[in-house]
């Protein structure tokens, strides 16, 4: 009698260390088998950009890698998740079905569905908590409703036990020796080919598990002590631009939890204060996964309903383009917009800017920002992307008041005074090629203002 082989089913948790399924398939004993499946079907999964397809297709030939070295197969498959792998399962008789939970609506009927297949066929289906430190429904107000604020949900996230260790990568595994069909990753052309442009995208980044940790371990050793003074200054790469492989689960939160307190026990003064701050930022990720849990529609309907009124004006897709296409005469703005589009990602603090900049200057709708975003940004999330989106229009949870609008210039001044970033970016910088300003930025806050303040007006 053969041992029944189980699957471990990867989906946003591409790596081998602190791995809980695959680290229960090592401990169960069977063969292992693993699994990805690229699903554009399953209803309400939202298709990945273009950033994010590029960064997956080096995360899954880095992984492959990773798990040949130990002797199992990583299976490629396209199709509808669930009957992918209910498919799978039949086809090579597995004993058992092992994952990692995800949090967004459409992946969790898929995963429930999954399940209750598996079940019914006599294969043990089991799923575990590794890609959030906090799950969404373990932390609830004393209501038992969900947070809507960061603060007191940070704290709640901490008035309990912390988070459990990492499991480290495992040194052996039993791999399923047993051929079974597999796409090749080139077939899914996720990586663009005419015109290719991530060449920039190649020299900002590596895909993968090795280049994470060596991410975080630089990061903590040579970065975290300035990381409060510093991180709002995008010239200064003071952050731990770990978000892609956060996004993508080549390291987990656990494991940069548990590194950054290692370093906090020795800590003093700044460095104290910046690895507070730091684990405060991961607290953000959770707090994004929590409103989206609770919220799934977060990309596409205001949270605070009553800015539904807001009487966007019609689209004019000239600007929308300047604005994707850092052309509006803004340094801050166009040199993160650049910055975007090169390397598919953006300093936090020109997030915010260029956000606010596309809403509150260009009156246009958020949702058109968050698209572009998911789009280009190689840690494209579900959840902190349109949480961010919202925060800026003032309709998110804990969401900056509408009032509130960054004027692009000042925050030049202020983050960028020497123009470091601007010029890394904007190579006509200071030059006539450098377009004129598309809008007046008192005349469209005046506007902005104006219609935000005709929706927070108490209807009669
Ligand atoms: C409009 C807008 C859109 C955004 N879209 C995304 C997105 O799609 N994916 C994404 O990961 N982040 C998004 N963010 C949050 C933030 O900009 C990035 O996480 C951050 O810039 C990543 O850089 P870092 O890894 O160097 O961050 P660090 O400062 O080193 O922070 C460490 C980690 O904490 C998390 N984090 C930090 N800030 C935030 C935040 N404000 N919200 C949620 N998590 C945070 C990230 O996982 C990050 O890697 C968005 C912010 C805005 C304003």
């Amino acid at each position: 009698m053969t041992t029944r082989p189980s699957i471990v089913w990867f989906r946003d948790d591409l790596r081998l260390a602190d791995h809980p399924a695959l680290n229960a398939a090592a401990e169960h004993g069977a063969p292992i088998i693993a699994v990805y499946v690229l699903d554009e079907q399953s209803p309400g999964i939202r298709p990945l950009g273009g950033a994010a397809r590029w960064w997956l297709h080096g995360s899954l030939t880095a992984l492959a890698a990773s798990l040949e070295r130990l002797g199992v197969p990583l299976v490629l498959r396209r199709g509808a998740a669930g009957t992918v792998i209910t498919e799978l399962a039949a086809s090579i008789d597995a004993g058992a079905v092992l994952w990692n939970r995800r949090y967004g609506a459409a992946e969790r009927a898929v995963d429930t569905a999954v399940k209750t297949d598996l079940r019914a066929a006599g294969v043990l289906a089991h799923s575990f908590a590794g890609s959030l430190l906090f799950e969404p429904w373990t932390i609830m107000t004393g209501a038992g409703g969900s947070y809507s604020v960061f603060t007191p949900f940070w704290r709640a996230c901490n008035a309990g036990p912390p988070p459990r260790e990492p499991y480290p990568a495992p040194l052996a595994l039993t791999g399923w020796s047993s051929a079974v069909d597999s796409e090749p990753l080139t077939s899914w052309a996720l990586e663009p080919t005419k015109p290719d442009w991530a060449g920039g995208l190649r020299a900002a980044w590596t895909p993968g598990e090795t280049a994470a940790h060596e991410l975080l371990d630089a990061f903590l050793r040579d970065t975290l002590p300035r990381y409060a003074t510093e991180r709002d200054a995008p010239a200064e790469e003071a952050t731990s631009r770990l978000s892609p492989h956060l996004r993508w689960g080549e390291i987990s939160p656990y494991q940069v939890w548990h590194a950054t307190q290692k370093v906090q026990r020795t800590a003093t003064g700044g460095a104290a204060a910046s690895g507070i701050r730091f684990l405060t930022e991961l607290g953000w990720r959770e707090f994004a996964w929590h409103v989206l849990f609770h919220t799934p529609d977060l990309a596409t309907v205001n949270l605070r309903r009553d800015y539904d009124a807001f009487p966007w004006p019609p689209l004019d897709d000239r600007v929308l383009s300047a604005w994707q296409q850092g052309r509006t005469g803004f340094a801050l703005v166009d040199a993160g917009m650049r910055e975007l589009w090169r390397t598919g990602s953006m300093h936090n603090r020109v997030r915010m800017v260029t956000a606010s900049f596309l809403i509150k200057n260009l009156l246009i709708d958020w949702r058109q920002g968050e698209q572009w975003f998911w789009d280009t940004l190689v840690d494209a999330d579900s959840a902190s992307n349109p949480f961010g989106w919202q925060w800026v229009a003032g309709s998110g949870a804990d969401a900056a008041p509408y009032f509130r609008v960054f004027n692009p210039e000042l925050q030049a001044k202020k983050f960028d005074p020497n123009q470091e970033y601007i010029r890394q970016n904007i190579t006509e910088w200071g030059t006539d090629a450098y377009p004129a300003p598309i809008v007046d930025l008192g005349e469209t806050r005046r506007a902005a203002l104006a219609a935000y303040a005709a929706i927070k007006r108490p209807t009669p």
